[in-house]
């Protein structure tokens, strides 16, 4: 019965086995995976064809541009935005053809696993094979055996009993043999499991599939459309296009038949301008033949316009030419006018010019006014002197009101002459304290002669800049004792020679007479504060100096015509051809040896009497036009010897005093300026005027028995006084205008 049950069991067991197998179904795996395999083979050809069908369609479109090239028509947008689609859409595809690719290889992997259980399957299957064979072949024997033993009764028993304890040991086996099939059967549980799990993921991945699928199909589905709408497009393009040509072949058939008409037209235009393209054409002939002369034509033009030019420019060269040398004989005749008429008004002019009564003057009847003039002629002044009204007629006369600027304009021909290269010489003449120094220097406020001299000068020649080049140098000398000092040479002290110029001209010079070259007014300032530290150092009593020694500013204009060459052909001082100003300021002319000076004081009188009636004898011989003029009586008029004779211009301009207690003096200077103006009047009278014109009569003028008015503080200077004379000299420059700066 054990063994019957055994069978049954053995043979359920390999029933199990055979239903196992089948559920296990590894080859629906595989078919399963072959399927998908093929499938995707299949998807991929389609894939290729769709892609081919693409490329075909691109070629196509890109046919239909090249044919049909339009811009921006709604047929190129509606392709562009088609392709773009369907670049979308082969993107998609390329993304679920990798999708596809990641799913091959998910099946790949399941199917390795699959095969890998399935071979453990098989294994375990074997080895029950094996087992129940075993079994088998034990079970024949033991039926085999039981067979015979109960053939054998005894030994039967026996042999049962041994069966039965062997039954046991099958019993036994079998156990093992039934939990060793409960393993397994756990083990067929668990591979169910796995398979079912793989089964899920298979149906997973064929949904997937299917859904891959779908969208393929929905692509192409999309691909299609776009291949029908294009076609169709293509389709309207092509009609559209078929449609302008149409209309362009009738457009120009109609245009054509226009234009044959135009040309009927232009035909018979053409027969009736054909005459006037013949006129045409004689004139482009004519017109040929003068472009073919013009050169020539041109050439001889310029010929004739040089010549032309040449004769204008000749013209004007010698019109220039002309004017240059009218222009010269002009300067020369205006010199020469100018020379006739100061000839004509006297080379030698005198003006007189009244002071104003000062606190200096004092009070009372000594300081009253004693000095007239005439409303009628302003060349007249009239004197009461002594109860007795005597009348003097200069050339002018400037009443105590005239200011510095009237005084000047009267002065400034002088001046300006200068720069045409005339000698000029301008003196103040009067007594001590009659308004020298400030007629020729003047106040800061109110400057005098000298430096309005100086300022006409430079804005005279900064006026001739264009034409001329002018050089002004400017020399200060004082003479006192009949001693020569240079005020800007580094000794003061040193006496200086007047000598002839060795060159042979007869000129005169002094060597060693310092020229300092000014070229603005502040050059000149300069000059003038150098005198002054000099000044200074030297003088210990400048009023004294100043009222008793001559004071000099030498200023030289030297001028070049720039355009002739020319220069300003004065006869100068110092060996050069220029024009020259002397602005001297006398020593009083107030008559000191009458009150009986004594020592220095008489002999320092005596000088000045000499040089002042040594100027007087040369203007007296200079007038009456002597053979002989005494330029060598004093150093003054020898040092002036050159701006005195020939045509050089002399200014005399006599300072007296109004006031009562001066009327002896004033009577004196008038009577010189008087006498020194008669001159012109002709060598007789002039004659019968100087024989009374001696040094002696200078000094002492009309009334030899008058003295010097007591209280005069700078008519009489002490002895003790007198040695610092020649230092107080330089004061004379310096304070009339050639050594002190120019007010700006
Ligand atoms: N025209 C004038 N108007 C006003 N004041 C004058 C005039 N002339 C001279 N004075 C004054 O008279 C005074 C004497 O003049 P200034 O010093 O010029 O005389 P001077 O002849 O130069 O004397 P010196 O021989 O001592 O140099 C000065 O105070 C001066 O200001």
């Amino acid at each position: 019965m054990g063994v019957e049950t055994l069978k049954e069991k053995l043979l359920e067991q390999a029933q199990e086995i055979s239903r196992l197998r089948s559920e296990l179904g590894g080859t629906d795996a595989e078919k399963h995976r072959d399927l998908l395999a093929a499938e995707n083979e299949r998807l991929r050809q389609e894939m290729k064809a769709c892609e081919g069908e693409l490329r075909e369609l691109q070629r196509q479109q890109q046919q239909q541009q090249q044919q049909a090239p339009c811009q921006d028509c709604p047929h190129l947008q509606e392709n562009a935005r088609l392709q773009e689609q369907l670049s979308q859409l082969q993107r998609e595809a390329e993304e679920t053809r990798a999708k596809l690719v990641e799913l091959d290889l998910e099946v790949q992997q399941k199917t390795n696993r699959l095969a890998e259980v399935e071979l453990r399957l098989k294994d375990s299957l074997a080895e029950r094979a094996e087992e129940e064979e075993r079994l088998s072949r034990r079970l024949r024997d033991s039926q085999e055996t039981i067979a015979s033993l109960k053939s054998q009764p005894q030994q039967i028993k026996y042999i049962i009993k041994t069966v039965e304890v062997e039954s046991a040991k099958a019993k036994q086996a079998l156990c093992e043999t039934q939990s060793r099939n409960q393993y397994l059967l756990e083990q067929v549980g668990m591979q169910k499991q796995v398979l079912k799990e793989m089964e899920q993921q298979l149906q997973s991945s064929q949904k997937t599939e299917a859904q891959l699928r779908a969208q393929i199909m929905m692509y192409e589905a999309e691909l299609e459309r776009a291949h029908g709408q294009m076609l169709e497009e293509m389709q309207a393009m092509e009609e559209e296009k078929n449609h302008a040509i149409e209309e362009a072949f009738s457009r120009a058939q109609v245009e054509m038949k226009a234009v044959h008409e135009n040309l009927a037209g232009v035909r018979t235009n053409l027969l009736t301008l054909q005459p006037a393209l013949r006129t045409l054409t004689h004139d482009y002939n004519s017109l040929k033949r003068q472009v073919r002369d013009f050169p020539l034509l041109l050439q001889e033009t310029l010929r004739s316009a040089r010549a032309e030019i040449s004769q204008a420019i000749e013209e004007v060269h010698s019109t220039n030419r002309e004017l240059l040398r009218k222009y010269r004989r002009e300067l020369q005749l205006r010199k020469k006018c100018h020379n006739e008429l100061v000839r004509l008004k006297g080379n030698i002019r005198v003006f007189g010019r009244v002071r104003p009564i000062t606190k200096e003057d004092g009070e009372g009847p000594e300081a009253a006014n004693a000095v007239t003039f005439d409303a009628d002629d302003d060349a007249v002044l009239h004197l009461l002197h002594k109860g007795k009204q005597v009348s003097f007629e200069l050339d002018k006369v400037f009443p105590p009101q005239a200011s510095q600027e009237e005084v000047f304009q009267e002065v400034q021909a002088l001046v300006t002459s200068c720069i045409d290269g005339y000698n000029v010489c301008i003196f103040a003449y009067g007594q001590t304290g009659a308004g020298k120094t400030y007629t020729m220097e003047g106040t800061a406020a109110n400057p005098g002669i000298n430096q309005r001299a100086l300022q006409l000068l430079f804005s005279e020649v900064r006026g001739k800049a264009a034409d001329w080049d002018y050089t002004i140098t400017v020399s200060a000398a004082e003479i006192y004792n009949e001693a020569l000092r240079d005020l800007l040479g580094k000794e003061p002290q040193e006496k200086l020679e007047i000598k002839l110029c060795p060159d042979g001209s007869g000129q005169l010079y002094v060597p060693g007479l310092t020229e300092f070259r000014v070229q603005s007014v502040e050059d000149i300032n300069k000059v003038f504060e150098f005198g002054h530290i000099k000044r200074v150092t030297e003088c210990t009593n400048l009023n004294e100096h100043s009222s008793r020694s001559h004071a000099l500013l030498i200023v030289t204009v030297r001028g070049l015509d720039r355009s002739t060459g020319l220069r300003t052909t004065a006869a100068g001082f110092g060996c050069v051809s220029s024009g020259k100003l002397n602005l001297v300021d006398l020593a009083g002319s107030e008559r000191v040896g009458r009150s009986g000076a004594e020592g220095s004081r008489l002999r320092e009188a005596q000088h000045i009497n000499k040089s002042l009636s040594a100027l007087g004898d040369v203007i007296y011989a200079l007038r009456s036009r002597q053979g002989h003029v005494p330029f060598r009586n004093s150093k003054l008029t020898y040092l002036l010897q050159d701006s005195l004779s020939g045509d050089s211009k002399t200014l005399m301009m006599v300072q007296v005093s109004p006031a009562e207690k001066n009327t002896s003096e004033t009577l004196c200077s008038l009577k010189f300026a008087e006498r020194v103006r008669s001159v012109e009047l002709g060598p007789v009278s002039r004659k019968a005027e100087l024989g009374s014109w001696t040094s002696q009569e200078h000094l002492e003028g009309d009334s030899p028995g008058s003295t010097a008015p007591p209280g005069r503080s700078h008519t009489s200077p002490s002895p003790g006084q007198l040695s610092s004379r020649s230092a107080s000299i330089r004061r004379k420059l310096h304070t009339s205008g050639k050594l002190r700066p120019i007010p700006l």
